[in-house]
C-alpha cells in the first residue's frame, strides 16, 4: 500500500477506527484526522454532551459539514464515526474522494470492545447489545456499498491489522 492520499476507515462502534487508523496513518507516512475529536475540538464539548443538549440530529449535523471538510484533507487517513454512513451526503463523498477501508467486526466483539465506555451515548440505553444488534443490520449494508476494501478485525490486534492492510491493499 504505497500510493495512497486520502484513506477513510469506517465500521460500527467498536471496530477500531480510531485505534488502528492511527497506526495505520503512521505505517503509511500519512496524517491522521479522527471527525469525533474534530467536531469535540470544533465545538469545546464531547460528542456526549452534544447529544444532550443539541440531539442526535445536531450531532449528525455537526458531523456531516465536518466530513465534508475533512474528506478533502490531502495525505491523511480519516477515522470516522460508525453513524457516518447513515446520511446520504456523507456516503457520496466518503465513496468519491478517496479510498474507503471497512473495519468489520462481529457483534460480539463490538459488544466486548464497548462495554462499560460511557463516552458513546448511543449505548448508555437500557439495552445496548440490542442497539448494537440493530445499527449494524442496518449499517453494514452502507458499509459494504461505499468500501473499496472490507477487513475483518476479530481476531487480530490493532497493529496486526495495520500491518495485514499495509501488505494487502492494491
Ligand atoms: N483488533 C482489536 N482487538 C482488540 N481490541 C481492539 C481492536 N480494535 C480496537 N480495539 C479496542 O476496542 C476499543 C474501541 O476501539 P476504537 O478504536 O475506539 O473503535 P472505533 O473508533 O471504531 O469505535 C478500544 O478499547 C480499542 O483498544
Ligand atoms: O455509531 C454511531 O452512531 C456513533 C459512533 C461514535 O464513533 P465510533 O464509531 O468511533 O465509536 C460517535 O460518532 C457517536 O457516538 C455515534
Ligand atoms: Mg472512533
Amino acid at each position: 500500500m504505497s500510493n495512497y492520499n486520502r484513506v477513510f476507515l469506517v465500521g460500527p462502534m467498536g471496530a477500531g477506527k480510531t485505534t488502528i487508523g492511527k497506526l495505520l496513518a503512521r505505517g503509511l507516512k500519512l496524517g491522521f484526522a479522527d471527525s469525533d475529536s474534530e467536531i469535540e475540538s470544533r465545538t469545546g464539548a464531547d460528542i456526549a454532551w452534544i447529544f444532550d443538549v443539541e440531539g442526535e440530529e445536531g450531532f449528525r449535523n455537526r458531523e456531516e459539514s465536518v466530513i465534508d471538510e475533512m474528506t478533502l484533507l490531502d495525505h491523511t487517513v480519516l477515522a470516522t464515526g460508525g453513524g457516518v454512513v447513515m446520511r446520504n451526503a456523507n456516503r457520496r463523498v466518503l465513496a468519491s474522494r478517496g479510498f474507503v477501508i471497512y473495519l468489520h467486526a462481529t457483534l460480539d466483539e463490538q459488544i466486548r470492545r464497548t462495554r462499560g465506555d460511557r463516552s458513546r451515548p448511543l449505548l448508555n440505553g437500557k439495552d445496548p447489545e440490542a442497539t448494537l444488534r440493530e445499527l449494524f443490520a442496518l449499517r453494514d449494508p452502507l458499509y459494504r456499498e461505499i468500501a473499496d476494501h472490507v477487513i475483518d478485525t476479530d481476531s487480530s490486534s490493532p497493529k496486526v491489522i495495520a500491518q495485514r492492510l499495509l501488505a494487502q491493499l492494491p
